[in-house]
């Protein structure tokens, strides 16, 4: 049996289970649930919090996790990165007052920085040869300037809404790109291929979409140009022998340039349809 980690609360989390149900695993009934096996498909979940879940995958006590980047390198743990998800993207950052006298990372020597990942910048700090005095938070950080626990702050940045909002302006060089990532220990469970091929499939039928049209034959080998497909499109033919079926995979987010320059080439009765689930 396959054990995972999953995050069970935070902004990872709905997310992270959407792509297990879209990948075909049965998920927990409700938030309380701490622990759900998955018998059909052999593994069983852990639902912890995103910040521990390093931990655990790094002792080898589960065999694979879903947490952020900025997470896996805070907690220390010797679990690695298999890939990344495509989701949960952030931006680790310092920040200081708007206009204030800190605007640059040299002038955090022996000044307060309030942060909830202390190792990720400690280990930053080191690189850059300053001295800070961390003081830890577990959260809402964009608060302890204004509160007086800190002249500073690192913390993760996604609109930098939070930010703007405390009065506070992004300063220094970036300290972390961050992103929701598969991680795994020391022993790769054989099991984690068939995961990641699904979580893969996924990403796959969310960036893809099908198109299917039909074309006055003497224009294949142009549709063909516009839209190539995986391997090559699929011909099905009409019982109007001067015209053809197609049927083509293509860019989610280039569809409607894609069906305009079919149109252009005489393609009629264009559609396009989601894909969902897929192994390339
Ligand atoms: N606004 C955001 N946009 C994108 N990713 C985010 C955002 N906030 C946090 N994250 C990412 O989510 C992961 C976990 O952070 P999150 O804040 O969800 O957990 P937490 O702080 O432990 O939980 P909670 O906020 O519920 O106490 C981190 O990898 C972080 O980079
Ligand atoms: O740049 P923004 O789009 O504004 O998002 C960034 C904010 O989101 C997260 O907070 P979260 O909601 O997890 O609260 P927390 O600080 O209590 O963890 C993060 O810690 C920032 O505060
Ligand atoms: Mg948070």
């Amino acid at each position: 049996m396959l054990r995972i980690a999953v995050p069970n609360k935070g902004s990872l989390s709905e997310v992270a289970s959407q792509m297990l149900a879209e990948a075909g695993y049965s998920g927990r009934r409700d938030s309380r649930q701490l622990v759900h096996t998955d018998a059909r498909n052999g593994v069983e979940f852990f639902y912890l919090r995103p910040r521990d879940i390093a931990t655990y995958v790094g002792s080898g006590a589960l065999d694979v996790g879903i947490t952020g980047r900025d997470l896996l390198l805070d907690s220390g743990s010797s679990a690695h990165e298999i890939d990344h998800l495509e989701f949960g993207d952030s931006t680790f950052r310092f920040a200081s007052p708007a206009g204030g006298e800190i605007s640059e990372i040299a002038h955090l020597e022996g000044r307060r920085v309030a942060t909830s990942y202390p190792r990720l910048v400690d280990d930053f700090l080191q690189t850059h040869g300053v001295t800070a005095e961390l003081v830890k938070l577990d959260g809402a950080v964009e608060s302890s300037v204004r509160l007086g626990v800190a002249d500073a702050v690192a913390d993760v940045v996604s609109t930098g809404a939070t930010l703007r909002a405390a009065g506070l302006e992004i300063f220094g060089p970036v300290i972390l790109e961050s992103t929701a990532v598969l991680i795994s220990g020391e022993q790769r469970h054989p099991g984690i291929d068939r995961l990641l091929r699904r979580l893969r499939g996924v990403l796959v039928a969310r960036k893809f979409v099908m198109v299917e049209y039909d074309l006055p034959a003497d224009q294949l080998e142009l549709a063909a140009e516009v839209a190539g497909g995986v391997e090559s499109p699929t011909v099905s033919p009409l019982k109007d022998d001067a015209w053809v079926a197609v049927r083509v995979m293509i860019p989610a987010d280039s569809a409607n340039d894609v069906m305009d320059r079919l149109y252009e080439l005489g393609a009629r009765a264009i559609l396009v349809t989601a894909i969902h689930a897929a192994r390339l």
